[in-house]
C-alpha cells in the first residue's frame, strides 16, 4: 500500500474552537502541577517500546500474564532509576494502562495497612511494602460471600497457648476468589476473617498472613492457592492473577491482626477501640473515591475516540463537496455530547470527592466520626451512578463509531471488558445504591428529631419548600440558570425520598419495606447522587476558572448534564410535578441549541484530556485523523494475514471444496 504523507484530518475541526485549550487542559488535570506530572508521565511511557500494548488481544493468557510481569518490572525500575514521586508513580503506572498485581499492592494492601493498622503494624509493614520485598493483596471475597460481608466464613481462632491466629477455611464457600494479584504474584495477603476467641464470634477482622515463600515464591504449608481462570475479553482483564485461595490451619503470630478497631490481647480478651466499627470497610471507601476519578479518565477516553472519528467520519448528504461528517448528524450530537458532559462533571465529582475523603480522614483522625456516615453514602452511591453510566457510555461510544467500533483496533471492546467488572468490584452497584437509600431514609426520620443533615443532604432541612415550589422557568433562556436546575433537582430527590419513606413507614417491619420496595429505593439514591454531581458541577464554575472562553464552554456542559438528565428521567420529574409537559419542552429545546455550541468545540474539548495516542490505543481516536490507512495497516499485522493461504487449507478447506465440484458434476 502507498505510504501517505502525515496529514492532519482535524485540523479544520481544531481551528473552530472558541477557547483556550491550554487553560481547559489544566481545569482538567486539576491544576498546573498535575497537568505537568500526567503529561510528563504520559509521554515516557509512550516512548518506551516495553510499554506496547497493540498485541494484547492476541497473545494466549500465560504469555499475556508474563508480559504483564515484565512491565511491571520495568515500571518499577524506572520509578527507582528516575527517583519518581509517589504521584509520579501513580501516574506512570495509570499510563501503563494494563491491570497488574501492582494496582492491588499500592491500591489495598498498603492502604488497608495504613487504616487499619497500629504504629507499630504500620512501622513493621509498610517499608517493606513501599519498597516491594513483599507484595500484597487484598482478599476479603469468598466464593459464597461476596456482597454480604458480614457473611464471610474464613476463621482466625486464638489460640492462646501458643499466643497465634490459626486461618482456616472451613468450608468450600469461604475458600477466598477473586482476590487481584492473588493468583500468581503476591507473597501476601490482608485476609478478612471471623475472629474467634474463647470459642465465641466476635465478627470480621483483617490479618496479615503470608502465603508464598520469599525465596521461591512456592505456597506455605497450608495454602492452597491458584488463578481462578480467564475473565471477560480478549486482553482486558486477563492480565490480572485474580486467585482462589484456601487455609488449612494457617498459623500466624497474634500481631498479624490488624488492630486499629479490635484488638486481642495475649490472654486472647478482645477490646473494641473507640473508633466505629465500620472502619474496617474504610479501605472500601478509599478505594470507592479513586473508581469515580477513575470513571471521568474511562469515560473520556471513550468520548474522545468517538467525537474524533465522529469527525472524521462522513456518511450520506452533501457537504462542501464531500459527504456530511456524522458528527454533524442531530442524533449522534444528542448521544454523544451528553457523554462528553458527562466526563466533565465526574472528573469536577470526583475532585470533590477526593476533598471529601481527605477531610473524613483529618476528621478520624482528631476523633470526629460525625461525617463518616456521609463518606460512606457518597462514595458508594456516586462510585455506582459514574461506573454503571460510564459502562453504559463506552458500549454507545462503540455504536457511535459504527462497524469499525467494534474492531480491537478501535480500542473500545477491550476498554469495555476491562471497565465493565468496575459495576461490580468495591460493592455490586446495586447493593451500593441501597446504602445511600438507607443513609437518606435514615435522615428524613431524623429531621423531626433535631439532627441536622450535613453536607450533601443539607437542602432536606427545606424539605418543606422542595415539596411544594413550582419551577421557576418560564422561557427558554431560565434552563440556563444553575440555581434554577439545582432547585429542581434537589425538589426531585426530595419528593422521591419523601414518597418512599412514606411507603416504608406503612410497613411493620422496616426490613420487609426494604426488601418489598428496593427497585423504587434504588431510583430515589440515583436521584440524589445526580443532584450531587450536578450542584459540584455548579459549585466548580462558581470559582475562578482562568482562560479565554473556558467557563462559557464548560457552563453550557454543565447545562447539557443537567438537561440530558431531565429528559432521561422525565417521568420521575413529571410524577413529582416537579415541571411541567410545557417546560420540559422547552428544556428539549434548549438542548439542542447547547448542542449547536459545544459542536464547534468538541474536538478541542476531547483533546484537553490531552491523551497520548499510546493512551488512547484507538486507530480511530487517532490525534491526527488519519483513520484509513491505519485501520489497513492495524488488519495487516493480524496473524491470519501472516501467510496468503490459511493454515489449515488443506486439511479443512481443500477437502470441502473438492467435494462440493464433485457433487456440482453429478
Ligand atoms: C485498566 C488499567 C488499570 C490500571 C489501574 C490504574 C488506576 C486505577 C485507578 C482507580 C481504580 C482503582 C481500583 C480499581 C481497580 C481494580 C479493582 C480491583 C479490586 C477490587 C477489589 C474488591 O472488590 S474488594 C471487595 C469489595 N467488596 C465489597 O465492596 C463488599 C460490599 N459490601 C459491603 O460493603 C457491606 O457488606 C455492606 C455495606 C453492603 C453491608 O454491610 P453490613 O455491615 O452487612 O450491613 P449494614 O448495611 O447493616 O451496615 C451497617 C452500618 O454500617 C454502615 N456502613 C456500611 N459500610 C460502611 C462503610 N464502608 N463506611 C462507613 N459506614 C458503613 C451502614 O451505613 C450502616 O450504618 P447504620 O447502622 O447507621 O445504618
Ligand atoms: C474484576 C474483579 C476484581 C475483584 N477483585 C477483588 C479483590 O481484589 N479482592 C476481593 O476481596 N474481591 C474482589 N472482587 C470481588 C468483588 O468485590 C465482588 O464480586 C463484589 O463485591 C460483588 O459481590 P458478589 O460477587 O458476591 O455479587 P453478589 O452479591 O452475589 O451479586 C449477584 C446479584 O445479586 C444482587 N444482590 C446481592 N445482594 C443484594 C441485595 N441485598 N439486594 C438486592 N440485590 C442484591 C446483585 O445486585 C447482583 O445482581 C473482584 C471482582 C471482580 C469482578
Amino acid at each position: 500500500m502507498e505510504a501517505e504523507a502525515a496529514v492532519d484530518y482535524l485540523v479544520d475541526e481544531r481551528s473552530k474552537a472558541q477557547f483556550d485549550i491550554d487553560a481547559m487542559k489544566i481545569i482538567w488535570a486539576g491544576g498546573k502541577h498535575e497537568f505537568e506530572v500526567s503529561d510528563r508521565m504520559a509521554r515516557l511511557v509512550a516512548s518506551d517500546p516495553v510499554f506496547r500494548k497493540d498485541n494484547r488481544a492476541i497473545l494466549d493468557r500465560k504469555e499475556l500474564f508474563k508480559n504483564t510481569l515484565r512491565k511491571a518490572a520495568h515500571a518499577w525500575k524506572r520509578i527507582i532509576e528516575l527517583r519518581l514521586s509517589e504521584q509520579e508513580a501513580s501516574k506512570l503506572r495509570f499510563f501503563v494502562d494494563e491491570p497488574a498485581y501492582t494496582d492491588l499492592h499500592w491500591g489495598m494492601f498498603i492502604p488497608v495497612i495504613k487504616g487499619q493498622g497500629t504504629e507499630e503494624q504500620r512501622k513493621k509493614w509498610l517499608p517493606m511494602a513501599y519498597r516491594m520485598q513483599i507484595i500484597g493483596c487484598y482478599a476479603q471475597t469468598e466464593l459464597g460471600h461476596g456482597s454480604n460481608v458480614q457473611g464471610l466464613e474464613t476463621t482466625a481462632t486464638f489460640d492462646p497457648e501458643l499466643d497465634e491466629f490459626v486461618i482456616h477455611s472451613p468450608t468450600l464457600t469461604s475458600s477466598k476468589w477473586w482476590p487481584g494479584g492473588l493468583g500468581r504474584a503476591s507473597t501476601h495477603a490482608v485476609v478478612f476473617a471471623r475472629l474467634i476467641t474463647d470459642g465465641k464470634d466476635h465478627g470480621i477482622n483483617g490479618f496479615i498472613v503470608q502465603l508464598r515463600s520469599l525465596d521461591d515464591h512456592l505456597p506455605l504449608p497450608g495454602i492452597i492457592i491458584g488463578d481462578i481462570g480467564m475473565k471477560f475479553g480478549n486482553g482486558a482483564y486477563n492480565t490480572m492473577d485474580n486467585g482462589f485461595l484456601r487455609f488449612d490451619h494457617v498459623r500466624i503470630p497474634r500481631d498479624q491482626m490488624l488492630m486499629r478497631v479490635k484488638q486481642v490481647t495475649r490472654e486472647g480478651k478482645v477490646v473494641q477501640s473507640d473508633v466505629p466499627w465500620q472502619l474496617l470497610y474504610g479501605t472500601m471507601v478509599y478505594v470507592r473515591q479513586t473508581i469515580v476519578a477513575d470513571a471521568s479518565c474511562a469515560l473520556s477516553r471513550a468520548v474522545c475516540i468517538a467525537t474524533r472519528y465522529s469527525a472524521v467520519r462522513r456518511q450520506f448528504g452533501s457537504q462542501n463537496g464531500h459527504e456530511t461528517q456524522v458528527i454533524d448528524y442531530r442524533t449522534q450530537q444528542s448521544r454523544l455530547f451528553p457523554l462528553l458532559a458527562s466526563a466533565y462533571a465526574f472528573r469536577f465529582v470526583g475532585e470533590w470527592l477526593k476533598w471529601l475523603y481527605m477531610d473524613v480522614t483529618q476528621r478520624l483522625q482528631a476523633r470526629d466520626f460525625s461525617t463518616l456516615p456521609e463518606a460512606h453514602a457518597c462514595t458508594a452511591g456516586l462510585k455506582s451512578l459514574t461506573t454503571s453510566v460510564t459502562a453504559d457510555a463506552i458500549e454507545e461510544c462503540r455504536k457511535l463509531c459504527g462497524g469499525h467500533g467494534y474492531l480491537c483496533s478501535s480500542g473500545l471492546p477491550e476498554l469495555f471488558a476491562v471497565y465493565v467488572p468496575a459495576c461490580t468490584y468495591e460493592g455490586d452497584n446495586i447493593v451500593l445504591l441501597l446504602q445511600v437509600a438507607r443513609f437518606l431514609m435514615k435522615t428524613v426520620s431524623q429531621l423531626g428529631s433535631g439532627e441536622r443533615p450535613v453536607g450533601t443532604t443539607t437542602y432536606l432541612l427545606r424539605l418543606e419548600h422542595l415539596l411544594q415550589c413550582p419551577c421557576d422557568v418560564q422561557g427558554a433562556e431560565d434552563w440556563l440558570k444553575p440555581d434554577v436546575v439545582v432547585q429542581l433537582f434537589e425538589a426531585r430527590s426530595a419528593r422521591m425520598t419523601v414518597a418512599c419513606a412514606k411507603s416504608l413507614s406503612k410497613f411493620s417491619k422496616p426490613e420487609d419495606g426494604f426488601m418489598d420496595l428496593s427497585a423504587d429505593l434504588v431510583s430515589v439514591a440515583t436521584a440524589h447522587c445526580q443532584l450531587i454531581v450536578v450542584s459540584k458541577f455548579v459549585e466548580k464554575l462558581q470559582q475562578d476558572i482562568p482562560g479565554e472562553g473556558v467557563k462559557q464552554q464548560l457552563e453550557a456542559l454543565c447545562s447539557i448534564y443537567a438537561l440530558s438528565l431531565l429528559k432521561k428521567h422525565l417521568g420521575d420529574f413529571l410524577s413529582t410535578s416537579c415541571i411541567t409537559s410545557k417546560q420540559a419542552s422547552l428544556a428539549n429545546d434548549v438542548l439542542r441549541s447547547l448542542y449547536s455550541q459545544v459542536r464547534p468545540n468538541a474536538i478541542a474539548l476531547v483533546d484537553a484530556f490531552n491523551y497520548t495516542d499510546h493512551f488512547l490505543g484507538s486507530v480511530l481516536g487517532r490525534y491526527d485523523g488519519n483513520v484509513y490507512p491505519k485501520l489497513y495497516e492495524e488488519a495487516l499485522k493480524d496473524p491470519l494475514n501472516e501467510s496468503v493461504v490459511p493454515d489449515g487449507y488443506h486439511e479443512y478447506l481443500q477437502p470441502v471444496l473438492k467435494q462440493r465440484l464433485r457433487t456440482a458434476r453429478l
